[in-house]
């Protein structure tokens, strides 16, 4: 089947995905119990005279409402998925109809974002299949830094040998640490002229690498570059007087202009670019889209290519061919005109085997995009994703012409990237009082105003009537990082959170706004997102109030088994949406463990992320503080990576995001040994606190990951004393005021 189609010409095919109906079905029937659990808790509001169940049911009525909308807006992505595939052996072999192609790179802190991983990404990225004069790479450093430069500059002289060797090779992995790391792992001919090379590129590999991390380890290039006129290039770092990474000029530098730079078979070299915009203390730079806002005006003066791909610094290309399939997309005449963007979904390298950290999180990054492109098309997702550059400049119907023209989709630029004018205009524009006054984040470019401008990015323009794709192949098109540490998934998701909460309380609200201009599932999708934090609510309350209740002895809280009808509510609502879930899990290929650890982590996230989120985005929205776009740390600590490879959590600072998982562990497991008790000696009678002894013991065996860095482990990833003192005493503190209102 996918020969002939293929042979008949056809860049890219779509089908929807088996099964569906079943999803829609059970949507269905769902609604049935949701309905009577409403009634449930009104009723007992109603009819209740006691003081106690009439405030129970309320807050339970709360809680299950707000369960009820994720579970609603939830469905959105299980109605019509759809699966795609592309035909790339079927695009022209006439490479000069390949339209160019920038590639935009973000890094933000040397420290964090170790540059030698950013080179790794950048030559993978520069190794690309793809005609070599069309293709440019821009390094945006938000760190402003003369590392950063340095490490780019290193990175350009082994790209001319890593570039043939790839070609010749026919290498998949150009990264060339995952491609070294590989041949360690699976071997390689010792010997003939294919290990002669192997080996002469591996010297210069760590030649490069030993020197990036030299500099980085001495924060200081001295000594380290000896010729004139590279000196000269650093020269804005020495030569204006407090220069800092929040405040200093635009620096723009050509590493490479691919018109007159050859590798070392005499092959031209892509263009390859640095730069830093231009950052004052007093002026907002907007984090990441607003660097990616430079890079779309920097690149315009300069290449001005009707494609742009944006990628994260440690995000490194795993296919080489990953551009030729979104080829597919774009250059079919009977694609949609509107279509603005291919995305392909993020993947990580170095998950431990059953993913404690849930950092696949591929029910977001695949699960549910399949979901929405099969409606609208996929969320952009930050990294991996080839923008038509057009869809930045307005609507699909309507063109919104940037100032100065030079920089509009349209511009044909005819001038080498070294004539002064160019360079120039490339500082001008990298400048930070440019966008003043202008639409740029508002209705131009990347969009401001969220800490995840991605997802609202991408929602903005559908909303203005772009459409995107969603291409997930088997090889995944890239591989990045991803926390390995409890407290740095938690601080990334409160960050994600913070930025969703930014577009929910905004007048974009997805179910308020995109409704209008969406098919209201698409709406639904985005609305899913942008409430997530409000997951925290429900999970609180489920977490502490049968427990309280439990350990209080009072017992009026859950239907008891032997009131048949309630009680099979709750258990078909509590069994539906978890196997529900499972099976998602296991027909996408995944494990029953990976799940389970999801589970866990969202219960992790609803405690602590979203919580500290909704807290710091009040204060913020008072003025009381201000937080920003906290980088995740991307280097990688011996031990902590070990304890990461052998599955076990890695708490080990003394970070408040603990405290309240600490807390629900702590009150859990007393409610639990205290319902045992009660049952032992006969105080009641387990039919009447099954309920309760459940849900406590569900959360005792999610938490045991936590008593045992509590109180078993002995190495450095335990749970420091302070936080288990700290939670102790307000567990108790909890119980305290608790006893008073049961
Ligand atoms: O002021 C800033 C802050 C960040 N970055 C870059 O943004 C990227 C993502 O930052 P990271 O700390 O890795 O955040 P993650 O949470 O891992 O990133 C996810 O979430 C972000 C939104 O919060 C998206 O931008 C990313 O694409 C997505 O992978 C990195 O390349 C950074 O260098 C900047 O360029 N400037
Ligand atoms: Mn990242």
């Amino acid at each position: 089947m996918e020969k002939a189609r293929s042979s008949a010409g056809v860049l890219h095919t779509k089908s929807p995905l088996r099964r569906t109906w079943i999803n829609r079905i059970f949507a269905v029937i769902y609604l049935i119990p949701i309905c009577a659990l409403m009634y449930h808790h009104c009723h007992n509001i109603i009819t209740s005279t006691d003081q106690v169940t009439k405030r129970n049911a309320v807050i339970f009525l709360i809680a299950d409402s707000i369960l009820a909308f994720m579970w609603i807006t939830r469905q959105a992505f299980h109605i019509s998925p759809i699966r795609r595939q592309v035909f790339p052996e079927n695009l022209t072999a006439d490479e000069s109809e390949y339209p160019a192609l920038d590639v935009f790179v973000c890094t933000a802190d040397p420290f964090k974002e170790p540059p030698i991983g950013v080179m790794n990404t950048v030559l993978s990225l520069m190794a690309y299949d793809y005609p070599r004069e069309k293709l440019s790479v821009y390094v945006s450093d938000d760190g402003g830094s003369e590392l950063t430069l340095f490490a780019l500059m290193e990175a350009a002289e082994f790209a001319k040998h890593w570039l043939p060797y790839c070609k010749k090779q026919n290498i998949l992995d150009r990264s060339p640490e995952a491609y070294f790391t590989s041949r360690t792992n699976f071997g390689f001919p010792e010997t003939g002229p294919a290990a002669t090379k192997h080996n002469q590129i591996k010297v210069l590999y760590e030649k490069m690498e030993s020197r990036i991390n030299e500099v980085v380890e001495r924060r200081s290039i001295d000594g380290y570059v000896t010729d004139e006129e590279a000196l000269r290039t650093f020269d804005i770092w020495h030569k204006t007087p407090g220069f800092t990474r929040q405040d200093h000029p635009a620096i723009v530098q050509i590493i490479m202009e691919s018109a007159s730079e050859k590798d070392e078979s005499g092959n031209r070299m892509p263009n390859l670019v640095y730069v830093s915009r231009e950052k004052k203390k007093t002026t907002p730079h907007n984090y990441k889209a607003g660097a990616l806002n430079v890079l779309l005006r920097v690149s315009a003066t300069m290449t001005n290519a009707p494609l742009v791909l944006t990628q994260d610094c440690d995000m490194f290309s795993n296919d080489p061919k990953t551009p030729l399939r979104a080829l597919c997309y774009f250059m079919d005449p009977g694609m949609d005109p509107n279509l603005s963007l291919v995305q392909f979904p993020q993947a990580f390298h170095g998950i431990n085997k059953d993913d404690i950290y849930s950092a696949e999180i591929r029910e977001i990054l695949v699960h549910n995009t399949l979901g929405m492109d099969g409606l609208l098309g996929a969320f952009y997702m930050g990294s991996g994703a080839f923008f038509r550059r057009q869809a930045f400049f307005g609507t699909p119907v309507s063109h919104i012409p940037p100032q100065p023209s030079e920089i509009s989709p349209r511009h044909v630029v005819s001038k080498s990237m070294h004539s002064a004018e160019i360079l120039a205009l490339a500082h001008h524009v990298g400048g930070c009082n440019f966008e003043a006054q202008t639409k740029w984040g508002s209705e131009m470019g990347f969009r401001y105003g969220s800490l995840v401008e991605d997802l609202n990015t991408g929602y903005r323009m559908q909303c203005q009537g772009w459409r995107s794709v969603f291409c997930n192949p088997t090889r995944p098109a890239f591989l990045g990082s991803s926390p390995i540490t409890l407290h740095d998934m938690l601080n990334q998701t409160k960050r994600w959170s913070m930025g969703l909460l930014d577009i929910t309380f905004s007048r974009y609200n997805p179910l308020f706004f995109g409704v209008r201009f969406l098919n209201p599932l698409q709406a639904f999708c985005f609305g899913h997102y942008t409430f997530w934090p409000i997951w925290s609510i429900p999970l609180i309350i489920y977490s502490f109030l049968p427990q309280l209740a439990l350990i209080n002895s009072s017992h009026a809280i859950f239907p008891k088994v032997t009131d048949h009808w309630s009680f099979l509510l709750y258990v078909f609502l509590f069994l539906g949406s978890y196997t529900q879930d499972l099976l998602q899990y296991v027909t996408f290929g995944s494990t029953a463990k990976k799940w389970w650890n999801n589970q866990r982590v969202w219960m992790m996230r609803s405690l602590s992320s979203f919580p500290f989120a909704l807290i710091e985005y009040i204060l913020e929205r008072c003025g009381l503080s201000s937080f920003g776009f906290n980088v995740t740390s991307k280097v990688v600590d011996s031990e902590q990576s070990k304890r990461n490879a052998e599955c076990i959590f890695e708490f080990g600072m003394p970070s408040p995001l603990f405290v309240p998982l600490d807390m629900a562990a702590i009150i859990n497991l007393w409610a639990f040994l205290h319902g045992i008790k009660q049952v032992i000696t006969r105080n009641e009678s387990f039919e009447d606190i099954f309920v309760q002894m459940f849900l406590a013991g569900f959360g005792v065996l999610n938490c045991w990951p936590i008593y045992e860095a509590m109180l078993l482990r002995r190495d450095k990833g335990r749970m420091p004393l302070k936080i288990t003192l700290l939670s102790t005493f307000l567990a108790w503190l909890v119980y305290l005021v608790s006893s008073s209102s049961f």
